[in-house]
């Protein structure tokens, strides 16, 4: 019995000791380790002398501190601030150094021959001959040549000054002093006044239409623009850009699209929004092409079942001369042009073409283009005109 106690105290000993053994070998794990102490955050502020310093420590480390990224600076939209252009009363006058560069050659030559002290069929062939070189018109060159020589006749001796007068009235009676040049620009009541501008391709309408808003709002009265060319998606950009420099708005659409439908939805907008004038571009189109001009008549047509047309602005180039005048011809039976608009004046001495085109279409040149810069249209002015011929 002894025996069996002493084998059972033995076995419990050694039954303690193996369970004390195994709860040392799977004791939960952590408890009794070290905490691990936080890592510092880095410091928000840009300190550039803590930023690298600490940056050398880190990588001598275990683990590398990344800053956080920098939120993306967005890039400052400028929108540059609406221009206000200068009205147009007096932009001929400023503009009168540039027309007198192209057209003195014109003026010099007359007062030469004319100042000559005897005048033979030679010096006036010679005078006829100037004339009509300067796009005058065969015409109205024969009408001026006779009236020069019928004044010269009874004049007898002439001083320069005598010379110069008499030339000046002479062109100023070709030019048309007393020719209503009015833009007609008024609105009716609370309805716009319209504008549709047209031409052949190249001449200028697309700049012609922004100077023109230019002018317009420089006179303070507040203008949108319909892009009627669809033709040509960067016309309608053009355009855009020209009206969004002084504030203008432009109707348009995509390229392609019915010019009728954009100059229907010009002038019903600019009747909505109380503008005082809307300005509709149109293509620039062959005056021989029978489709086209049909096409511009529907403009004009759509556009007078909302308001009345009030200015039909043909745009010619007056480089192009005698072509010009065909162009004017035949855009004038489609859509009854009631003013020119003369671009590209500074750029040729052939300002004659001012007399002989009122002369054919019996229309009066309302507008002069005399540069590529935004203010360089001026409302025509027949003695300043002539002054710039004959130079001072
Ligand atoms: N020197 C000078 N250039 C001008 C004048 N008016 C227009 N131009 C230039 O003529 C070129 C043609 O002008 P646009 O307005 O694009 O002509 P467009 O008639 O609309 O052309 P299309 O849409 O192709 O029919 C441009 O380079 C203008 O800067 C002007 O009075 N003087």
């Amino acid at each position: 019995m002894t025996d069996y106690l002493g084998i059972i105290a033995i076995a419990v000993v050694v039954a303690l000791l193996a369970v004390g053994g195994l709860f040392l070998l799977f004791r939960p794990k952590g408890k009794g380790e070290r905490p691990v102490e936080p890592r510092e955050a880095p410091p928000l502020s840009d300190d550039t002398q803590a930023g690298p310093a600490r940056l050398a420590e880190d990588e001598g480390g275990v683990t590398t501190t990344v800053p956080p990224p920098a939120a993306p600076v967005e890039p400052a939209v400028v929108v540059p601030p609406v221009e206000v252009p200068p009205p147009s009363a007096g932009r001929m006058v400023r503009l009168r150094a540039r027309l007198a560069r192209s057209q003195t050659t014109l003026g010099k030559s007359l007062l030469e021959l004319l100042s000559r002290d005897r005048l033979d069929d030679e010096v006036w062939d010679e005078i006829e001959d100037t004339l009509i070189t300067a796009d005058v018109g065969v015409g109205p060159t024969r009408a001026m040549v006779e009236e020069l020589r019928t004044k010269v006749k009874v004049l007898g001796s002439r001083t320069p000054d005598e010379v110069r007068g008499l030339l000046r009235e002479q062109l100023l009676t070709l030019v048309g002093s007393d020719l209503d040049r009015t833009l007609r620009v008024a609105a009716h009541g609370e309805r716009p006044a319209v504008v549709l501008v047209v031409g052949v391709n190249g001449t200028g309408k697309t700049t012609t239409t922004g100077k023109l808003a230019r002018v317009l709002v420089g006179d303070g009265k507040q203008v949108l623009l319909g892009a009627a060319d669809t033709f040509r998606a960067a016309a309608a950009d053009q355009l855009q850009t020209w009206g969004e420099r002084v504030g203008a708005e432009t109707v348009r659409k995509d390229e392609g699209a019915d010019p009728a439908s954009v100059a229907f939805d010009a002038v019903a907008k600019g009747i909505d929004d109380k503008v005082d004038v809307v300005i509709v571009d149109t293509a620039g189109r062959l005056h021989t092409k029978t489709g086209l001009m049909d096409e511009l008549g529907k403009v004009k047509r759509v556009i007078e079942k909302r308001a009345t047309v009030d200015e039909v602005l043909l745009v010619l180039d007056a480089t192009t001369g005698q072509n010009g005048l065909r162009q004017a011809q035949v855009f004038a039976e489609v859509v009854d042009v009631t003013g020119i608009a003369l671009t590209k004046l500074d750029g040729t001495a052939k300002g004659g073409i001012v007399i002989s085109v009122q002369r054919e279409l019996g229309v009066p040149v309302k507008l002069v283009g005399l540069g590529e810069g935004a203010d360089d249209l001026a409302p025509f002015d027949a003695e300043v005109f002539v002054d710039a011929i004959l130079g001072d």
